[in-house]
């Protein structure tokens, strides 16, 4: 399992080992005892599984508030997509820059995102899954959202001059500036 730690503190890019055969291949996706000695046990409690028709359904940028911040481990189950995390917390360093990363079914790449990051993606290929795992159950009165293309995060999605397919909730979402940061470092 090869593990790079990011520019921007806590976010990991992980690519889990395949073992090819004959048959196809085998891999661990997630492998706590590995991460932990790493320094990183995170206690995850619920796996998502999401499938997004078209190519340039964005989702995102979400995240849960305290006390239900979740750390995603995120993966693609099927086609490709542009994974993005930023952030959102004050007081960091890096506070409101972006990571993105072309996670695919081929290469098998998964983002860690700790507690204290908007989380979206784009998909690049038809009939995409993504598939994550979060550290805490889904809290719907702590689910917020900021504008995926707000300028002053100016994330570089890697499609441009399409019609993006967009839930009314991502449409309205607030921005980068205005919306209510929970968040600390
Ligand atoms: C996220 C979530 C949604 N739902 C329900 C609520 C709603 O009726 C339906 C669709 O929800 P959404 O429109 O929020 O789904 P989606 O836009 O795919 O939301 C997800 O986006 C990515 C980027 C994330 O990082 C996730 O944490 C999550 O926010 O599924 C659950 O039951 N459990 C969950 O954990």
């Amino acid at each position: 399992m090869d593990i790079q730690k990011l520019d921007i503190a806590g976010l990991l890019l992980i690519t889990p080992r395949r073992f090819g055969d004959e048959r196809g291949f085998f891999s661990e996706s997630w492998n706590r005892k590995v991460l932990a000695g790493h320094g990183i046990d995170i206690d995850f409690v619920q796996d998502n599984h999401s499938l997004s028709k078209t190519v340039g359904t964005v989702r995102g940028l979400h995240f849960q508030a305290p006390p239900h911040a979740q750390a995603k481990l995120v993966r693609c189950g099927r086609g490709r997509l542009f994974d993005v995390a930023v952030d959102a917390r004050k007081g960091s360093p890096t506070f409101g820059q972006w990571f993105g990363a072309e996670l695919s079914f081929d290469n098998g790449k998964q983002l860690l995102i700790p507690e204290g990051f908007l989380h979206g993606f784009m998909t690049l290929e038809p009939d995409t899954e993504i598939i994550y795992k979060c550290s805490d159950y889904y809290a719907p009165e702590c689910d917020g959202s900021v504008r995926f293309d707000d300028p002053d995060i100016g994330i570089d999605w890697p499609l441009k001059d399409i019609d993006f397919t967009v839930s009314a909730k991502d449409r309205d979402a607030p921005s980068f500036a205005d919306f209510d940061n929970p968040f600390t470092f």
